[in-house]
């Protein structure tokens, strides 16, 4: 097979908060690739980083406080680092868009689902679309995520709609702009067992229709299990090991991966190794 080509290039990353003239430093030198089509699972503990680096590929950290001390991010070749705000607009939210966990706070609870994904249809395509066909694109785009009820959930607000209505909803307006790359930063954690399930076969199903890359964020190694091609395990803001979803959990190198996986029910053991 011929190499999959990087989509995502994070190289040498140095990144710390400075407070009040205190520096907290997040990554020293935080350095690896989203390739092509892949769906890369990002594990590791609570404050290791993952959030803070979807971020930073996004360009969603306010700076200051946040503060790039060195290194690159290139997204098909491109400097995510080195661009401004114009410049930042034509990628954010367009070629890369992010799903979070929290989808109440993420939506505007004062406009109705159908008038919010209007605006943003009509954004993306520089207010040329009318109100009318933005509408019907947001009903298409609900439907693709698995919606049945399309004229009555337009009409809805956020509050209305429980949890996993609301992360079919946020994914739908992620994929208005038909992005290249979606980062989701556990977007299945608040839900319960059922409903996440359904979600996670959503993503990979909209990835394969999309032909999508995703950045998959999780602290939950059965997630990486149903999801994963490659994952990338953080500890304290450093990359501690890297590879196939069948190298981390039947060949894990790393002690931190061993003790993640020993914390692990038996069941995606036998799976993965039969
Ligand atoms: N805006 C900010 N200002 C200062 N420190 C921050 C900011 N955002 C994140 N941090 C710090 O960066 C570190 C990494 O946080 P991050 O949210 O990326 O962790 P995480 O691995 O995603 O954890 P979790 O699973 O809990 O979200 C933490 O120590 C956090 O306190």
């Amino acid at each position: 097979m011929p190499p999959v080509k990087p989509l995502v290039e994070v190289r040498n990353l140095g990144l710390q908060f400075v407070k009040r003239g205190a520096a907290t430093t997040i990554f020293e030198d935080l350095s690896f690739d989203i390739r092509e089509g892949e769906v890369l699972c990002m594990v590791g503990e609570s404050g290791s980083g993952k959030s803070v680096a979807a971020k930073s590929i996004m360009r969603l950290l306010p700076q200051p406080p946040a503060e790039y001390t060195q290194g690159r991010i290139l997204f098909g070749g491109q400097d995510l680092l080195t661009l401004n705000e114009k410049q930042l607009c034509e990628v954010r939210g367009k070629k890369i868009a992010m799903v979070f966990q929290d989808a109440l706070s993420a939506l505007n609870p004062v406009y109705t689902i159908g008038t919010q994904m209007v605006d943003l249809i009509r954004l993306h395509a520089d207010k040329k679309t009318s109100r009318k066909a933005a509408l019907n694109e947001a009903k298409a785009l609900l439907k693709q995520v698995e919606i049945r009820n399309v004229d009555d959930v337009v009409k809805q607000y956020p509050f209305q709609l429980s949890g996993g209505m609301r992360q079919r909803v946020m994914i739908a307006m992620a994929l208005s702009s038909r992005p290249q790359l979606l980062l989701a930063d556990e977007p299945t954690t608040a839900l319960d067992v059922t409903v996440q399930a359904q979600i996670l076969r959503l993503i990979l199903k909209l990835k394969r229709q999309y032909g999508m890359t995703v950045l998959f964020i999780t602290h939950d190694l059965g997630v990486v299990h149903q999801v994963a091609d490659r994952v990338i395990v953080m500890k304290q803001g450093v990359l501690v090991e890297e590879g196939t979803k069948s190298e981390i959990f039947t060949r894990p190198s790393h002690p931190y991966t061993k003790q993640l996986l020993g914390s692990m029910p038996r069941i995606y053991f036998e799976e993965v190794n039969p």
